[in-house]
């Protein structure tokens, strides 16, 4: 059996509990009370083997948030516990032991250019003493993994921005982490890689049992890949839950406002969406799905055109399974002799029904 089929069934690892974190930023020199308050009594719990994303606007605190679990920053007052440990009072050798447990992706890389892949993958195994014939066996198997293997003598100028961050990713992992933090992963890729980038960090997650922390402005990267996400604002979490949760039904105007800036989804929006869709005359109502039950959109057009007595035209469709839960909405146009009947109908099968 290969590492990786051996790890198929590896239970999830690495578990962290924010505790009341909070983080201030005093100035050089600065007089008491002119901080930068980054965090603000943070609690929140990441669930081992799980993915959660951190989503906000910039400057809410998500880079702040992340760096106190490897403790590149230090939380000002509160805990931050891996598997009920505290970490943010590890100095020295448990410093060093903690740091190997965690793992970093960034999102500008941060390779050696002077490097070759391989050797890139595997200093931290030199810098952490593990002999040479180990570290090599490590360096294999994680580029076999990220399929870099036949680039494993190229130097970073010499690959693409996916491909850096596929090393990037190896290099992280190559301590065999519980947990493995992502900050904004994929920023810098095109959408095409970004998909193929999270994807990868998916399988890996699902393979080794790695805890994930991503943080992220981007609501299509929590969408794609996340288990739970947590909005933050201000230095607080203002919502958490699992991800098909928060975006069918957003409790706080930040979630409202960042899923609608990625959705663009309102009445307007679709109208214009529509604008020049030809289509027969009649009624054009908007279906919205919550994740609530299966959606086959046929059905849903044949249902409605049952009792129109006249066809149902599907002019825009956007269901999509959130965490295999279906969102999203669809516009038909409808020429019913009851509009009532039509749209009585059409609330039966879908969570929200507007009319154009
Ligand atoms: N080293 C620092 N010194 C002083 N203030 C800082 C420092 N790092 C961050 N801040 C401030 O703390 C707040 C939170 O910053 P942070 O980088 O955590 O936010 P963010 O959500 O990651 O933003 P972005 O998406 O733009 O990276 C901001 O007001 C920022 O200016």
């Amino acid at each position: 059996m290969s590492a990786t089929a051996a790890r198929a069934h590896a239970p999830a690892r690495g578990a962290v509990r924010f505790e009341h974190v909070t983080k201030t930023y005093m100035p050089r020199n600065g007089r008491p009370g002119t901080g930068v308050t980054a965090l603000d009594d943070v609690t929140l719990d990441l669930p081992a083997g799980r993915i959660t994303g951190v989503i906000g606007r910039s400057g809410a605190g998500k880079s702040t948030l992340l760096r106190t679990v490897n403790l590149l920053e230090r939380p000002t007052s509160g805990r931050v516990l891996l598997d009920g440990e505290d970490i943010a009072t590890a100095t020295g050798p448990a410093l060093r032991d903690l740091r190997r447990r965690i793992g970093m992706v960034f999102q500008h890389f941060s390779l050696m250019a002077s490097k070759t892949v391989w050797e890139n993958v595997r200093l931290p195994l030199r810098l952490a003493g593990v002999g040479a014939a180990e570290a090599d066996r490590r360096v294999a198997e994680l580029l076999e993994l990220v399929g870099l293997d036949h680039r494993a003598d190229a130097y970073p100028g010499q690959l693409s921005g996916g491909q850096k961050q596929r090393v990037g990713i190896a290099r992280a992992l190559v301590q065999d982490p519980e947990i493995l933090l992502c900050d904004e992963a994929t920023s810098a890729l095109d959408p095409e890689t970004t998909h193929s980038i999270l994807a990868l960090l998916r399988r890996i997650n699902r393979e080794r049992g790695v805890t994930v922390l991503l943080i992220t402005h981007e609501m299509g990267v929590i969408q794609e890949i996340c288990d739970e996400v947590a909005v933050i604002d201000g230095g607080r979490v203002v919502e958490h839950g699992p991800v098909w949760r928060v975006l069918s039904a957003p409790a706080h105007g930040t979630t409202r406002a960042l899923l609608h800036s990625f959705r663009r989804n309102s009445a307007e929006e679709l109208e214009a969406e529509v604008a020049d869709v030809e289509h027969g005359g009649g009624a054009r109502l908007v279906l919205r799905f919550d994740g609530l039950r299966p959606v086959d959109v046929a059905a849903v057009v044949a249902h409605l055109q049952h009792d129109a007595g006249s066809p149902v035209q599907l002019l825009a469709s956007s269901v999509s399974p959130v965490q295999g839960r279906p969102q999203g909405h669809l516009v038909l146009a409808a020429q019913a002799p009851d509009a009532g009947a039509l749209l009585e109908r059409a609330r039966a099968v879908a969570d929200r029904v507007e009319v154009l």
